[in-house]
């Protein structure tokens, strides 16, 4: 018996006091997010505000913050300097933001916690979901829904491999191919690398990357080679450090793991700290389907929102 009722908390939200703002915490293989409502776009997400919401001891915490609001709305509010090809105003719009307030073009693991939510909450219809991001339209298909569980399919576009990089973590250095999944990666796939000696590596400090390549940063890939369609990997990602799970740095993992392989398209089955997630490439196109999790809801605090946060 449990009284988790995501619905009851979006219905208020469009009733109560508009200040009132609620979330919904979850997470995909342990990526997890902070989803706040703001289905009338009221909200001016500072900098400051989403640390407060992230920081795992003083506010809820999370790798990052999904906001959900329209994708006109948000740019009638001035939250979004453009809407992005291929995503028209009425579509839902997965604003991201990684935990140190910096915005992110794309979230994979937040798609499918984002598709899930607007289902869980009854601001959508399960099947096929129209989700925009800053890197454009992320048609996600939410099936085997509760109210705390779902498996989400993502259409992640045609990813585009822009070369070989190098990076290191504390003298450990890798080449990798960098890969645009509408935000920044290198994914580096390590010869007679293993499960257990990768869980050796100092992944969690920040690595040294090729700031010419890369100048708005990069997330950043370290995995086995492929061995019966599986991958081992960890990530470090920008804005964040190293998360448990990367969506969009499994999809660079997949591709880079079936390039070492001589492969261009494959399914690919990646083993991360917080799960497994499915990719498929088929002529360039990836498509990605994992789980995602609902585990709380509430009322953010005026401690993590300020009354500037909130336009009247
Ligand atoms: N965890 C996400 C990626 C989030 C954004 C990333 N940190 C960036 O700055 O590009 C995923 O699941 O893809």
């Amino acid at each position: 018996m449990t009284s988790f009722d995501p619905k009851a908390i979006a219905s208020a939200g469009a009733t109560d006091d508009a200040r009132e703002i609620k979330f919904l915490k979850g997470h995909g293989t342990e990526n997890d997010f902070v989803v706040v409502l703001d289905e009338s776009a009221s909200l001016r997400l500072s900098e400051v505000s989403i640390r407060s919401i992230t920081n795992r001891r003083s506010g809820i915490g999370g790798d990052g913050i999904l906001r959900v609001a329209r994708a006109g709305d948000l740019h009638a509010a001035g939250e979004l300097d453009a809407i992005p090809g291929g995503v028209d105003a009425g579509d839902w719009f997965m604003d991201y933001r990684n935990a140190d307030g910096s915005i992110a073009e794309m979230c994979g693991n937040g798609v499918r916690v984002f598709a899930h939510a607007l289902v869980a909450t009854g601001l959508a219809d399960a099947g096929e979901i129209r989700v925009g991001t800053r890197a454009g339209l992320r048609p996600a298909t939410v099936s085997d829904v509760t109210a705390e569980s779902a498996t989400v399919s993502v259409s992640m576009g045609v990813p585009e491999v822009l070369g070989v990089s190098t990076v290191s973590f504390e003298g450990h250095t890798f080449a990798g191919l960098a890969v645009d999944v509408g935000n920044p990666h290198v994914a580096a796939i390590v010869p007679r690398m293993t499960p257990e000696s990768l869980a050796t590596l100092p992944v969690d400090v920040s690595p040294s990357f090729d700031e010419g390549f890369f100048p708005n940063g990069v997330n950043v890939e370290i995995s086995t080679p492929l061995v019966d369609g599986e991958v081992t990997m960890r990530v470090h990602e920008r804005g964040a450090g190293e998360t448990r799970s990367c969506g969009t740095g499994i999809v660079a993992t997949a591709i880079a793991a079936l390039a070492d392989a001589e492969q261009n398209d494959g399914t690919v089955v990646v083993n991360v700290p917080g799960g497994r997630v499915q990719v498929e490439i088929v002529d360039g196109h990836a498509q990605m389907t994992g789980p995602s999790r609902l585990v709380a809801l509430g009322t953010l605090g005026e401690h993590l929102l300020k009354a500037d946060d909130v336009r009247e």
